[in-house]
């Protein structure tokens, strides 16, 4: 299997060669109702609005077969090291069930380890929900806070938001779950001063086991509950550990229980893993999460598929290729047309600039075209009364990715002027598709809206735990197929050392009001 730099390759050449094609010429009902690929869990992919014709089509093929994605894919999910920065093996697909050939690592099987994990997660989390598990003063726990950072927080929080209205209309008993993350003291203090300490269960989740933003927020908490004055708690009985085996947290005394990741779960792809699947389970139950991996392994499967035009989180990262290096947009915007997916578009930020945000390929050797996107969002119909005036008149072109769901979680709407709250919802996610990619002529310049703005669409009849599971899978995938195509190590992150080494220096010698003279003598 050979890796070698996007711009070596005969097939993008001839992508590059192809005219950019004109939106306006083939934006049409059957365009739309024919340019779909199913991204499992309910889920469908719509490209109909991207500048692509069966053309361009052809050669992205070509290219996906010169660059060999799906047998990359095929590769890491069977084991072959492809964390060459890390020198370590990338198996977070293996949390959601076996897509490629047995994986033994370390002298074990992984798919044994991550199902044991699961199968104790599941037992734990059981317990708790029944009262089987109570606080150490006798009560029962009725609120879970997860403490962690970046892919420790980002995902599970996004998650918890994007299925809390799914389980309440389903009448699933829930545990409230809150989040910790930044060490402002500012975030703790929000979250703690509302708790009821007895009845509340905290997540320490590091998979490194040495973030100082939450052994920093660990310490307050342990603070706040000592501080309490409420006879006979004891921190230890409300406090869970997720950790990896090899950190200094996975030997720690002063937790209730620990659950454990590996190193081959990177942390922004670990939302499927032990990251993920205390506080999910903790607040929905078991069965909900495994529902949500379910929906997350139907959709890797599906990414197993040669034919781009059948494999939807391929053709996602091709057509993005073909946005970013033929078209050359720096940047994607995801709009969310569901308020439950608040938090989405900023765990994909990281999924996306942390995985791909690179300037050197696998080797090590500097890199001439552009790579990952700089990625933003925020849910609609909000967003329309935020950004799009730049998205629909502005001098740069930005690609869209809509999300969009023909229910709503809750079944409880309003019929307003003819139309429900849903039908508005829906009404203005098809609107802007089509202006964006339409546009409107009109003699005075300052209302005139060019078009040509691409987009693309993923929706399904509601989101439950599948279609997130498929969801979540689905952009997992994309930027895996893009990191491929960029000849990149898509699952390190040196990026994010520098400013922890110098956050420490200036920790050093800064206090207070110190902190100018700090920044002076780091000048
Ligand atoms: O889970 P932890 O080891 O505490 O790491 C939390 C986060 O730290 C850094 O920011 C990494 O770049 C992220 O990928 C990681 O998710």
């Amino acid at each position: 299997m050979t890796f070698k730099n996007l711009d070596t390759s005969s097939a993008f050449k001839q992508l590059q060669a192809l005219p950019a094609s004109d939106l306006k010429l083939v934006l049409s009902p059957d365009r739309i109702k024919a340019c779909h690929a199913y991204a499992g869990g309910g889920l469908t992919y719509h490209y109909g609005a991207m500048p692509v014709a069966q053309e361009h089509m052809k050669v992205l093929q070509q290219l996906s077969d010169e660059l060999s994605l799906t047998g990359k894919y095929q590769a890491l999910v069977d084991g072959k090291v492809m964390n060459t920065g890390e020198n370590r093996l990338v198996l977070h697909h293996l949390t959601r069930g076996q897509v490629g050939k047995s994986v033994t690592a370390d002298g074990e099987d992984k798919g044994a380890f991550y199902q044991a994990q699961l199968e104790k997660i599941k037992r734990f989390s059981d317990q708790v929900r029944s009262g089987a598990i109570l606080g150490s003063t006798g009560k029962k726990f009725s609120t879970v806070v997860q403490i962690g950072i970046g892919g420790s927080d980002l995902g599970p929080r996004a998650l918890y938001l994007a299925l809390k209205g799914w389980c309440t209309s389903s009448e699933i008993e829930l545990l409230d779950a809150q989040f910790i993350s930044n060490v402002d003291p500012d975030d703790a203090q929000a979250v703690l001063q509302n708790l009821d300490l007895e009845s509340t269960l905290f997540i320490l989740v590091s998979k490194s086991g040495t973030t100082l933003e939450t052994l920093t927020n660990r310490d307050l908490v342990f603070q706040a509950i000592a501080e309490s004055g409420i006879r006979g708690i004891d921190p230890a009985k409300h406090m869970v550990a997720v950790t990896s085996k090899t950190s200094p947290l996975a030997a720690s005394s002063s937790v209730l229980d620990s659950f454990f990741i590996d190193d081959y779960i990177g942390g922004r792809y670990s939302s499927t893993s032990a990251v993920g699947a205390v506080v999910l389970s903790l607040a929905f139950g078991f069965e909900t999460f495994k529902a949500f991996l379910n929906g997350a392994h139907e959709a890797d499967m599906l990414a197993l598929n040669p034919k781009v035009e059948e494999n939807a989180a391929l053709l996602d990262a091709l057509l993005g290729v073909y946005l970013r290096n033929v078209l050359q947009y720096p940047t994607t915007a995801i709009l969310p047309y569901s308020q439950a997916l608040s938090r989405f578009p900023a765990h994909l930020q990281q999924l996306d600039m942390e995985s791909n945000g690179k300037h050197v390929n696998r080797d090590g050797q500097n890199l001439s075209y552009p790579t990952g996107p700089v990625i933003f969002g925020e849910p609609g119909t909000n967003g329309q009364h935020s950004f799009y005036q730049l998205l629909h008149q502005g001098t740069d072109i930005v690609p869209l990715q809509f999300i969009g769901f023909s229910e709503s979680q809750y079944q409880k709407d309003v019929v307003v002027e003819g139309s429900t709250s849903q039908e508005k919802l829906n009404a203005n996610l098809v609107a802007q598709i089509v202006a964006f990619a339409l546009g409107k002529s009109d003699g005075n310049a300052n209302k005139q809206f060019a078009g040509n703005r691409p987009s693309s669409l993923l929706c399904a009849r509601q989101l439950d735990p599948k279609a997130l599971g498929a969801l979540l899978a689905h952009y997992e995938n994309k930027v895996m197929f893009q990191g491929f195509v960029w000849n990149l190590n898509s699952f390190d992150q040196e990026g994010v050392q520098l400013g922890k080494v110098l956050a420490a220096k200036v920790l050093d010698g800064c206090k207070g009001d110190e902190v100018l003279k700090a920044f002076s003598e780091l000048l």
